[in-house]
């Protein structure tokens, strides 16, 4: 195996940093030392994890002192618009708007127009405002941003938003969603060609823990007479796998189903005669 080692950003603290080393995890790969250490490696894959802040990941990929990093897409959006966004990772999924005050009667961007917008997001702010025809006067502060309609710094907001928590908490209202973000495994458009070989392994095993995490098992006993309707709503990865039960004129049915959709087809499996329907988790799924 070569000597090459994947260099990899994940967030030193925050938002990203259990669940970006929680999925690392899951694929099979283990990180010796602790984060105080800023810099470790794997014992059991080519691969060396920087902890680094989220907003300075961008400007490390650019320069390809590191291969590969778990961001939210909206930093990306904002500050590296040049590297390679990768395959999302289903976690830290919020949304980039643009809030006022619950009393601003607000009906339509052109209402924003002249006034002071709040923001750590200017880059994302100006295109939208720009896109839009509307300028206005950006405040860029790091972080509490939603405080600066009350202590009068601004009369409009743009910030991350999940629940809307925040937003409420300081008496302001989402008013247009900018862009939508989750976690991605960003590439640097530097990466070596021998790094990418490994890259593609790592690529490969996140995507087995993420199907397996969206996926699950499912059994259920079926009337023969309706195993063609059953399977028609359960295709599963290839087919279902149909074996006989001992009981006469009975079957029992295993297939692989998207949990969303598994909500979706109970009534119907049910409708069909499907009995003891038994869901279980997937640890991983290779397709
Ligand atoms: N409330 C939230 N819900 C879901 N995802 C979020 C939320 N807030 C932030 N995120 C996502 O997690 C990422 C990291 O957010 P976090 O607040 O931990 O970092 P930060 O303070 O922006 O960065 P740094 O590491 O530079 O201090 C964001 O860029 C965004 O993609
Ligand atoms: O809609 P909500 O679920 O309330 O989430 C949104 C809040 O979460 C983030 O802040 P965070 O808690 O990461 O604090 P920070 O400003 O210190 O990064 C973001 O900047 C918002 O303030
Ligand atoms: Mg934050």
């Amino acid at each position: 195996m070569s000597k090459q080692k994947l260099r990899i950003a994940v967030q030193k603290s925050g938002r990203l940093f259990e669940d970006s080393i929680r999925i690392l995890k899951e694929a099979g790969i283990s990180i010796n030392n602790g984060k105080e250490q800023l810099k470790a490696s794997s014992d059991n894959f080519p691969l060396e994890v920087m902890y680094l802040r989220n907003g300075d990941i961008p400007q490390y990929l650019r320069d390809g002192v590191v291969d590969v990093a778990i961001i939210g897409e909206n930093v990306l959006i904002e500050k590296g618009k040049d590297i390679i966004k990768g395959d999302k990772l289903g976690f830290s999924k919020c949304r980039v708007s643009l809030a006022v005050p619950k009393s601003f009667k607000y009906n339509s961007i052109k209402d924003l127009d002249g006034l002071k917008i709040a923001t750590s997001y200017p880059n994302t702010v100006n295109e939208f405002l720009m896109e839009k025809g509307i300028s206005a006067e950006l405040h860029i502060i790091n972080g509490s941003v939603e405080i600066a309609p009350n202590i009068g710094l601004a009369d409009a907001i743009c910030d991350i938003v999940s629940s809307g928590s925040t937003l409420f908490k300081n008496g302001l209202k989402e008013v247009e969603i900018m862009l939508k973000s989750e976690a991605v495994l960003a590439v640097s458009p530097e990466i070596s060609q021998e790094r990418k070989e490994i890259l593609e392994k790592l690529q490969f095993r996140l995507k087995s823990v993420l199907n397996a995490r969206t996926s699950k098992y499912i059994l259920l006993n079926a009337p023969n007479n309706k195993l063609d309707d059953i399977i028609r709503l359960l295709p599963g990865m290839r087919s279902p796998t149909v074996l006989p039960l001992a009981e006469e004129g009975w079957s029992s049915v295993h297939t692989v189903i998207k949990e969303d959709r598994f909500w979706e087809v109970l009534d119907e499996l049910k409708a069909n005669g499907a009995e003891g329907i038994l869901v279980a988790p997937i640890e991983k799924m290779v397709l």
